[in-house]
């Protein structure tokens, strides 16, 4: 059986208007096909300024394409974030698309555990549920239990991090867009990733990642996507 079609991206372009410039255009993503299926880890590749974020920022709908469709399967049926409204674009998020950063939008006195359960909770679970849920995942992270009722703020680049992935991988999304999220792990911890992503897979998630850690690639890429910087236009 074939797995399903998660994701397309079609004839995708993305340029940036630079107003200290005097408007001239950066050119960024051009013309890019893509195919996303579930239980796949595309992994995109190139060099620095190549675009790798900029295109998952696109997926993710923070940036509108200048051309082209992000198709998205959403709910069983099929929907362009490239034209969706925002009450649309927020239901995928909340449902469909999972997005895990490098870094952890700390909120003030937010302990560690209610940052990780919060997106447990929105899925309707009780309050003890989600705490054990979080628990779990900062366990296998290796956040020390100490810090699970501490707000983030203080806690190192790596624990900060682990914190980011436990909140971002803990509910199962069918698609998953990863920037970087083990930039600051050690190999102990970047193998727990790796773990976590397998298990996702098999799950069912499609995944879509940049990684610059070799190792981390290897270990998870079914495949890899590469990209090239354009010229300025
Ligand atoms: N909001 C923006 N406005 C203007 N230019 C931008 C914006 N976002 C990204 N760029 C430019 O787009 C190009 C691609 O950036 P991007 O961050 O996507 O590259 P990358 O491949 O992820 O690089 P790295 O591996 O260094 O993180 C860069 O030249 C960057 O300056």
């Amino acid at each position: 059986m074939t797995a399903a079609l998660m994701l397309e991206l079609r004839d995708l372009s993305k340029s940036f208007e630079l107003h200290h410039q005097h408007g001239a255009r950066l050119n960024v993503l051009r013309g890019l096909d893509l195919r996303l299926h579930a239980g796949e880890c595309v992994v995109l590749s190139g060099a620095s300024g190549a675009g790798k974020s900029t295109l998952l920022r696109v997926i993710y709908a923070n940036y509108r394409p200048s051309f082209g469709a992000v198709h998205v399967r959403h709910d069983g049926r099929w929907l362009d974030l490239a034209k969706a409204s925002p009450h649309e674009v927020l239901d995928v998020r909340r449902r469909t698309l999972g997005y895990v950063s490098q870094f952890l939008r700390v909120i003030p006195r937010v302990p560690a555990v209610d940052i990780v359960a919060e997106p447990v909770l929105q899925t309707g679970a009780s309050p003890q549920l989600a705490r054990q849920r979080a628990s779990e995942m900062l366990h296998r992270l290796n956040v020390p239990e100490r810090l699970w009722s501490l707000p983030p703020g203080t806690f190192s680049g790596g624990e900060q991090q682990r914190v980011n992935i436990a909140r971002g991988l803990i509910v199962p999304r069918p698609i998953l867009l990863l920037d970087e999220p083990t930039a600051s792990l050690d190999a102990n911890n970047r193998a727990v990733v790796a773990e976590l992503l397998t298990e996702a897979r098999a799950a069912g998630s499609a995944v879509l990642g940049i990684f610059h850690d070799e190792d981390m690639r290897d270990q998870i890429a079914t495949r890899l996507f590469p990209m090239q910087a354009l010229e300025a236009a």
